[in-house]
C-alpha cells in the first residue's frame, strides 16, 4: 500500500485526487494539506509526512516553492502538478531533482501524451500548415497560456521553425479542451481532447505517484511512464 499525501487537498483537483484515494486499493491518503487548514485538512507547518510515501501536488507555484523548503533534508518524491512557474521558480525544480525523484506534468489525462505526439507528426507530415493551440478552461483561471499550451506550442515551433498561434478562451467551469489545429489551405485539421471531468487529472497523478515510489533522485515527465 503506498501512503500519499495531496498538497491542496481543497482545490478543485487535489478533492478529486483525495477522493480516489478513498476508493484506490493500491494506495490510501496519508496527509492532505491545504492553505487553510480546514477540520479535515492541515496545514504545511501540521504536517509531518513521516508516513508519506510521495506527494502529489495540485497548488499554486508559490505555495509548491513552500512545499520544497518544508521538504528540504528528506528524499521524499513528489509529483508537481501546479502550472505557471516562473523562470525562476523552474530553476529551483530542476535543482531540486538532485535530492529527491521529482515528476512534473503540465496535464496528467490519459492520452494526452499519445496526444501530443500525434500533433507533432501532423505538423511534420503537414509542413505548409499553419498551426493553431487553443485551450478553453473555467473562467476563473488566468488568462494567460496553460503549461499545456506552452508546452505544445513550444515542441511545435521546435519541430516546424514556425511561429504557433494561440486560441485562449475562458468559460464556466471547462476541466479543459485542448485543440491544435493545422490549416494547410485544401483542408483543416482539427485535434481535439476534451476533458470531462478533473478526476482525470487525479487518476493521471494518482497513476504516476504510483510509478515514481522507488525511483532514483531526477527529474520525471509523464511520458517516462509510457517508456518504462
Ligand atoms: N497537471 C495537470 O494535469 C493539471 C494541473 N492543474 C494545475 O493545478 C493547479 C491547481 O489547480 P486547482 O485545483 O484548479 O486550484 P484551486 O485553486 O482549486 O486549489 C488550489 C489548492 O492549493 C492550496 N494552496 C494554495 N496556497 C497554498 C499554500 N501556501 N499552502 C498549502 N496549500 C495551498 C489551496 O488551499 P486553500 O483552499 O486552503 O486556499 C487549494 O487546496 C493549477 O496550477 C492548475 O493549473 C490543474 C488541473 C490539471
Ligand atoms: O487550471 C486547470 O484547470 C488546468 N491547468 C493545467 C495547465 O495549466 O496546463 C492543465 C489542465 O488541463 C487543467
Amino acid at each position: 500500500m503506498t501512503h500519499i499525501s495531496v498538497f491542496g487537498a481543497t482545490g478543485k483537483v487535489g478533492r478529486e485526487v483525495c477522493a480516489l484515494l478513498t476508493e484506490t486499493d493500491q494506495a490510501t491518503l496519508a496527509e492532505a494539506i491545504s492553505a487553510s487548514g480546514t477540520d479535515t485538512t492541515l496545514t504545511l507547518a501540521e504536517a509531518d509526512f513521516t508516513g508519506t510515501d510521495v506527494v502529489i501536488d495540485f497548488s499554486t507555484p508559490d505555495a509548491v516553492m513552500t512545499l520544497l523548503d518544508h521538504l528540504q533534508g528528506t528524499s521524499l518524491p513528489v509529483i508537481i502538478g501546479t502550472t505557471g512557474f516562473s523562470a525562476a521558480q523552474t530553476a529551483r525544480l530542476h535543482a531540486e531533482a538532485d535530492h529527491r525523484a521529482l515528476l512534473i506534468g503540465a496535464n496528467f489525462t490519459k492520452g494526452f501524451e499519445a496526444f501530443a505526439a500525434a500533433a507533432l507528426a501532423l505538423s511534420k507530415a503537414l509542413p505548409e500548415a499553419a498551426i493553431t493551440v487553443g485551450e478553453v478552461y473555467k473562467a476563473d483561471k488566468k488568462m494567460a497560456a496553460s503549461g499545456t499550451t506552452k508546452r505544445l506550442s513550444a515542441e511545435l515551433a521546435e519541430i516546424t521553425g514556425k511561429e504557433i498561434d494561440l486560441d485562449i478562451q475562458r468559460i464556466g467551469d471547462t476541466a479543459g479542451i485542448t485543440t491544435v489545429v493545422l490549416d494547410y489551405k485544401i483542408a483543416t485539421l482539427r485535434l481535439e481532447l476534451n476533458v470531462r471531468t478533473r478526476a482525470a487529472y487525479a487518476a493521471g497523478a494518482v497513476e504516476a505517484a504510483l510509478w515514481l515510489v522507488g525511483r532514483a533522485n531526477g527529474l520525471y515527465a509523464p511520458k517516462d511512464l509510457l517508456a518504462s
